[in-house]
């Protein structure tokens, strides 16, 4: 099974790499359209600023790509924040993917949520083996509001959406790679798909 990692400048990588490397798989890390289009599963990763990675997408024409996939793809973290509709963070326009703009926790809560959260997903195949409720790690200031999308929700301040699908389209808040054993079921869900 070929896994293409996008290879688009907006953050670090490395442990998604050695996420599907424990599962006995070769990623490899792509820029190209071809390649990308190619590919058995995707996965869009990203951290940092929207506004800036939404750049860096628009500039290497992957903004285009993206959304026009047939296989499997997974956007991680900020990956799945800029397959939404659009992001207050940089006023930044998104890939259309998801019916959702994402908006910046308020004040109410600390903001980076750093650290580990319960994912309630009471219905969703993606899930499958995972517990109900099973804490999955995130790092983030921006969420997506629930959403006609939305497959998993946590709570933070308010029940928000960490995890999305429409058709072959899928994104998790959260980081699987950095989440034990339930991340590391998660992906395997992904690529048994
Ligand atoms: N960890 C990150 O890269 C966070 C992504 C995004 N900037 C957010 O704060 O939600």
């Amino acid at each position: 099974m070929k896994i293409v990692i996008i290879d688009y400048g907006a953050g670090n990588i490395q442990s998604i790499i050695f996420g599907f490397k424990r599962l006995g798989y070769e990623p490899v890390l792509s820029s190209n359209a071809d390649e990308i289009q190619l590919a058995d599963k995707v996965i869009f990763p990203g951290v940092g600023e929207a506004g800036s990675a939404m750049k860096k997408l628009r500039e290497s024409g992957l903004d285009k790509i993206i959304p026009s996939l047939k296989q499997p793809v997974l956007g991680i973290c900020l990956g799945m924040q800029l397959m939404c509709n659009g992001s207050e963070e940089g006023d930044t326009k998104g890939l259309g993917v998801f019916n959702v703009n994402v908006v910046r926790f308020n004040n109410e809560v600390k903001v980076p949520q750093i650290g580990w959260n319960q994912v309630s997903h009471p219905e969703a195949p993606f899930f499958n083996g995972v517990k109900n409720n099973e804490y999955m790690y995130l790092v983030h200031s921006y969420y997506a509001p629930l959403c006609e999308n939305t497959i998993a929700t946590a709570d933070y301040g308010r029940k928000y959406s960490v995890a999305l699908q429409k058709g072959n389209f899928y994104g998790v808040q959260f980081h699987p790679e950095k989440s034990s054993i339930a991340g590391e079921r998660l992906l395997k869900n992904f690529l048994n798909l």
